[in-house]
């Protein structure tokens, strides 16, 4: 199998081209290709796929096999991959997920794509489409959830895929490993959850730690950073244009009130080409 190892932002992802491999059994190779030991290394792997609805399809599958349905980084990382390629020369590309088709916005600079910024849509509020369980609230906005013996205040939110905000006072010190797991397991949320720690600095500026349902700690999550800056405005913690400071790098995340919509700007970068044999991985 032929793949490219690309990044945003430090969440590292195996891309496969997928007009011309295909994957007998793509969340068992997902697992292994992730691997940072016996594998690539990566927090999942992303194929590329051609669409019927749009100009390309990703399928994203995190580095323990599940499948998810939405990645900020992975769109922007797809844009530079069909762009750079040659699978398009168009700077303006949609992308189908499994949570809604993406319009992104390619910037080229020297023949390669660098930045990209994309229309996240509408931030979703509805608990049951999260979704999430939390007594019978049809939105779940800073309430209280008992971790660990600890109160903390959350605010669910799906980007296409399910969201949980906490406020923190400092990151830093975040036992996210032990934390991380409780929160993504936690029983309110019936198919898991991604995590996201907010520290606030300014009311354009936070920090932000993640945990990712199935992945763990990563160094960026692009629609995690939309659910964050989407839940600082709603919580009055920021205005409606955030900068997020990632582990891994920045993203700028704009709330169009307007359009009703999120969009979230960011690097797209290149590590290697490579090819790997999974025959008898996959046997
Ligand atoms: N890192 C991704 C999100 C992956 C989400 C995945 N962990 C799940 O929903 O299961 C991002 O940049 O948006």
């Amino acid at each position: 199998m032929k793949f490219t190892k690309m990044h945003g932002c430090g969440n590292d992802y195996v891309y496969v081209n997928c007009f011309e491999e295909t994957i007998e059994n793509p969340n068992a190779a997902a697992k292994f290709v992730s691997d940072r030991h016996f594998g690539i290394g990566s927090d999942g792997m992303i194929c590329i796929h051609p669409s019927d609805k749009a100009d390309f399809r990703m399928a994203m599958y995190n580095s323990d096999g599940s499948e998810g349905a939405m990645c900020g980084n992975g769109v922007r990382c797809i844009a530079k991959y069909v762009y750079d390629y040659g699978l398009t020369d168009k700077t303006r590309i949609t992308i189908e997920t499994k949570g809604g088709i993406k319009e992104l916005d390619l910037t080229v600079e020297d023949g390669k794509v660098t930045w990209v910024n994309v229309d996240m849509d509408a931030p979703v509020l509805d608990a049951e489409k999260i979704p999430v369980n939390y007594d019978e609230e049809k939105q779940v906005i800073d309430k209280p959830v008992i971790v660990d013996g600890r109160e903390y205040r959350i605010t669910c939110i799906s980007m296409g895929n399910p969201h949980g905000v906490v406020f923190v006072d400092s990151v830093d010190d975040l036992e996210i490993e032990r934390l991380g797991p409780m929160f993504e397991n936690h029983p309110m949320f019936p198919d898991r959850v991604n995590t996201e720690f907010i520290e606030v600095i300014d009311d354009h500026t936070v920090k932000m730690r993640v945990w990712e349902r199935g992945s763990g700690e990563t160094l960026a999550c692009g629609t995690g950073a939309c659910a964050s800056a989407y839940a600082c405005y709603l919580n009055k913690k920021t205005g409606k244009n955030v900068l997020v400071h990632l582990l891994g790098g920045d993203l700028q995340i704009n709330y169009d009130e307007e359009k009703h919509t999120i969009f979230m700007k960011g690097p797209a970068t290149k590590v290697f080409d490579g090819e790997i044999d999974l025959t008898e991985v996959l046997a």
